[in-house]
């Protein structure tokens, strides 16, 4: 079945589970893919580019592994393909020991079973649709593989582009083509490098949403390395922020957006605000109010300032009508140095009262928050973070 894209009247994907995420079942915890402490540096006795990582995908999971520029991703996904050798550490695929530095054992890529989509597709230029697809299957009898060749060009409805040659697709198009031919294998992984990355912003929300359908149709475990925060929260069933090299925090988007392991992945995740508190008795003393010190950070002797921060989208304005919300009236006044208007929202640039020093707060648009006016400001509940001084949250 081929669905009519809701948006724009586009061929789309088929339709029956394209709820993607939401109407994915939860993941089983058997592993598809495990990277057990993989550890590989490009020079002899050089730098690092993965020191020691540990994570595994399992049967149906969608797992987005997510950083900044040069922090290891590809490399890990280079380890798990066997474009890379680990110089300590092993890989296992469905189970199975594909690469152990200790053994020295080493499955060959095409041996891995596992289905890889880079970011530039990496199409074959001379082969058509099918002819694209049909080529990691030719081992299949010819009846086979056309049958499985046509069932995936259904399945991510380019049936009628199967004799089309790449440079005649769309790159939409092309990304799907290149989705269908990793899966065509039924490969036990799929390992996916920034594969939405090309794609225009309006085209890149659609072939998102239409690749988790496929994905979750098939169960398929899939790895998918991004440096978009807000690609990876719309994709992910679990989130892995690296860092130089290191896993830094894993858990589920919501886990790693509202309890973030520190300043790094708070200020990766969001915009984020940070201002410098004095600590009193134990708590940070902040324009919003006190705010209690974790009890690691209060533990020994207690620093006497830290790093409080905050989102921009867990400011806002007061309630006016102070009968709706016993916030109402307490907010903290701030002047409106500038706004700007992204997209549905006013991303409001404050001055703290006292030297506090200025804020970002994003609201409504419809609030209508102009540039000069003094506003009563209040912070969510639970909303303020406190970090100690030397995380800074910048990216090494
Ligand atoms: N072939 C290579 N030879 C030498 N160094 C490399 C090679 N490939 C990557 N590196 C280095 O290894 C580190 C990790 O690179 P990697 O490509 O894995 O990072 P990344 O997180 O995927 O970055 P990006 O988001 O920019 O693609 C970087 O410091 C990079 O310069």
């Amino acid at each position: 079945m081929i669905a009519a894209d809701a948006l724009n009247g586009r061929p789309g994907f088929v339709s029956d589970d394209a709820a993607g995420a939401a109407a994915r079942p939860a993941p089983k915890p058997a592993a598809g893919l495990a990277l057990d402490d993989v550890a590989l540096s490009y020079t002899r006795g050089g730098p690092s580019a993965v020191a020691g990582v540990t994570l595994d995908v399992g049967e149906g999971e969608v797992v987005c592994l997510l950083g900044p520029s040069g922090c290891g991703k590809t490399s890990c996904l280079r380890l798990a393909a066997g474009l890379e050798r680990p110089d300590r550490g092993r890989v296992l695929v469905g189970g199975r020991v594909v690469a152990d530095a200790a053994s020295g054992r080493f499955v060959a890529p095409e041996k891995r079973r596992v289905g890889l989509v880079l970011q530039d597709f990496a199409l074959f230029p001379h082969l058509t649709v099918a002819g694209n697809l049909a080529f990691g299957i030719a081992h299949l009898p010819a009846d086979d593989r056309r049958a499985r060749v046509a069932a995936l060009l259904d399945q991510v409805a380019l049936a009628h582009k199967a004799q089309a040659f790449p440079h005649e697709l769309s790159g939409g198009e092309q990304q799907r083509v290149a989705l269908a031919r990793a899966l065509a294998p039924e490969p036990d992984v799929m390992l996916m490098d920034e594969p939405f990355s090309s794609l225009d912003v309006t085209l890149r929300a659609e072939v998102r949403a239409a690749t988790l359908a496929v994905l979750a149709r098939r169960r398929v475990p899939t790895l998918i390395v991004t440096h978009d925060p807000e690609e990876a929260m719309a994709l992910a069933d679990r989130l892995v922020v690296m860092r130089a090299g290191r896993v830094v925090q894993s858990g589920t988007p919501e886990a790693v957006y509202f309890q973030p392991a520190d300043a790094f992945v708070m200020t990766f995740l969001g915009r984020t605000n940070t201002l410098i508190c004095p600590v009193e008795n134990g708590a940070a003393r902040t324009p919003f109010g006190a705010v209690a010190l974790p009890p690691a950070m209060a533990a020994g002797a207690p620093p006497t300032r830290c790093r409080v921060m905050i989102r921009g989208g867990d400011l806002r304005p007061a309630p006016a009508d102070a009968s709706h919300s016993d916030l109402a009236g307490r907010g903290v006044p701030a002047r409106v140095r500038d706004v700007r208007l992204v997209g549905p929202v006013q991303q409001v640039t404050l001055a703290l009262p006292e030297g506090a020093g200025d804020a970002m707060m994003e609201v409504d648009r419809r609030l209508g928050v102009r540039p000069g006016e003094t506003l009563g400001v209040i912070a969510e509940p639970g909303s303020l973070r406190c970090f100690p001084m030397d995380e800074t949250g910048e990216p090494a």
